[in-house]
Parts: structure tokens; C-alpha cells; sequence
């Protein structure tokens, strides 16, 4: 049964769910590392897959950019497609020098400006955290790796131009490691209805050093990012 925003049918999705920002990295992930890969949504082109790696079942979509739109996503798969996990895969900006460019942050907890927790009526502030049981599968994958990993918080921010330039140094002081724009309605959305999320980030510029990586080196974290990722295939 269709849902207003993917036209899946039941049973066409993994229980784990990859989602990058990007709709087209969905496919070039389906592509590249999948077998037997199927379409399974394809509304707004926000397209979603499921196929196998190392035979083991996955799905890989595109949740658009900022918490509305991951919001959306994440509910319709968690509710309507029996969705367990889902691994927000994404690009991210360094608060914090020791955090490099090329470096991978698993996100612990997710910080915010956003107003997406107004919708639980709390009387007091939410702190959205992963899953321990994804992070610590994910830190433990990436120290095999020999990865430069770093683990804690992160900014979920709904704005990427921010007309106050230096309020980022705001985080940084209380340590966020650095800045995104999903994972924390990620992590309510999956707090919320009993699900699992974690969110894993390759640092693409540094707001600290000005640093950035080229295209080409894009592609070759990405692929380090997705080698922990791809570990989560039931
Ligand atoms: O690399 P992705 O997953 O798109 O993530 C980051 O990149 C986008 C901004 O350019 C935002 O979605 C931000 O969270
Ligand atoms: O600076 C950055 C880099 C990636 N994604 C963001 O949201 N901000």
C-alpha cells in the first residue's frame, strides 16, 4: 500500500534502510555496490532501492535535504514498510579542528535549532540519541577498518547559509563535533516509534580551516563511510 510519498508495496523494503541526502547517490550506491536491485519508489524522484550485499537483504533511498523532508521519509518507512533501521549516510561540516576533513563522525546525539520536538508537547528540551546497539556495531566496524572515526554530537541545523557567520563557534565551544541537517528528526521519528536510527558522516569542509575536499576525494571517503554502512545488510 502506497503511502503519499513512496509507492513501494509492502514488503519491498529491507528491514535496514541506507538514506543519503541525495536521491542520485541512492542510485550510484544501488549501482555500485548492490546485486539484484530493484526500484522501489520513485515518487517526486526520490528514488529508492532494495537489493542484496553479500547476499544479505538492503534498501537504499534518498531522504532530501533538512528535517521536514527526512521526517517525512523516515516516518512513511518506519510506519508503512515495517522498516526497523534506518543509517542516515551524509556529508557534514567540522566544528572542531581535531575533526578533519575526510574523518567519519557517528553521530551519538543529534543537537538542534529545529522546532521538530514542539509536535511531543515536552516540557522541557529532547536530547535525540542513535541507537547504542547501530553506534556501537558501526565504531567497532570502522576501528577494524583502521577508519578515523570520532563519536558525539552533532548539529542537526535547518539553516546551510547562516546569516549570523560566527554563531557555529556557539556549538563548538560545548564540543559539537559538526554540522548536518537530518539526523536529529532521524533520531525522534525512531525514539518515537520504538525504531532504531544512526547517522554516519564524512566530513566534507571544515568551518574551522577553511579545508575541503575535492570531488574525487569525496568519492573516496564516501566509499569508507559505506563499507560500515553496508555492514548493517540482513
Ligand atoms: O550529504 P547529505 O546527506 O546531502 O547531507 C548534507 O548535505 C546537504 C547540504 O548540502 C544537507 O542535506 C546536509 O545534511
Ligand atoms: O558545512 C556543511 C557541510 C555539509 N553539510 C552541511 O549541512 N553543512
Amino acid at each position: 500500500m502506497a503511502t503519499p510519498h513512496i509507492n513501494a508495496n509492502k514488503g519491498d523494503f529491507a528491514k535496514t534502510v541506507l538514506m543519503p541526502g541525495d536521491p542520485l547517490r541512492a542510485k550510484f550506491i544501488a549501482e555500485k555496490f548492490l546485486t539484484d536491485v530493484k526500484l522501489v519508489t520513485d515518487v517526486r524522484n526520490m528514488f529508492g532501492y532494495t537489493g542484496y550485499y553479500n547476499g544479505r537483504k538492503i534498501s537504499v533511498m534518498g531522504s532530501g535535504m533538512g528535517q521536514p523532508s527526512i521526517g517525512i521519509y523516515s516516518y512513511e518507512l518506519f510506519t508503512a514498510y515495517d522498516v526497523e533501521n534506518i543509517i542516515r549516510i551524509g556529508s557534514a561540516g567540522s566544528y572542531q579542528e581535531h575533526v578533519d576533513i575526510r574523518d567519519i563522525v557517528l553521530v551519538q546525539g543529534a543537537s538542534t535549532e529545529s522546532d521538530f520536538a514542539h509536535q511531543y508537547g515536552l516540557p522541557g528540551t529532547y536530547a535525540p540519541l542513535a541507537s547504542f546497539e547501530l553506534l556501537d556495531k558501526a565504531y567497532n566496524i570502522a576501528k577494524m577498518n583502521g577508519q578515523h572515526v570520532h563519536v558525539g554530537n552533532s548539529l542537526s541545523s535547518d539553516v546551510f547559509y547562516n546569516f549570523q557567520k560566527d554563531s557555529w563557534k556557539k556549538w563548538a565551544e560545548l564540543g559539537v563535533l559538526c554540522v548536518e541537517m537530518e539526523a536529529a528528526a532521524l533520531y525522534m521519528n525512531a525514539a518515537a516509534l520504538g525504531k532504531q536510527a544512526l547517522a554516519i558522516l564524512t566530513i566534507s569542509d571544515s568551518l574551522v580551516t577553511g579545508k575541503s575536499t575535492t570531488a574525487e576525494e569525496r568519492e573516496t571517503t564516501f566509499t569508507q563511510m559505506m563499507e560500515i554502512a553496508l555492514e548493517f545488510a540482513e
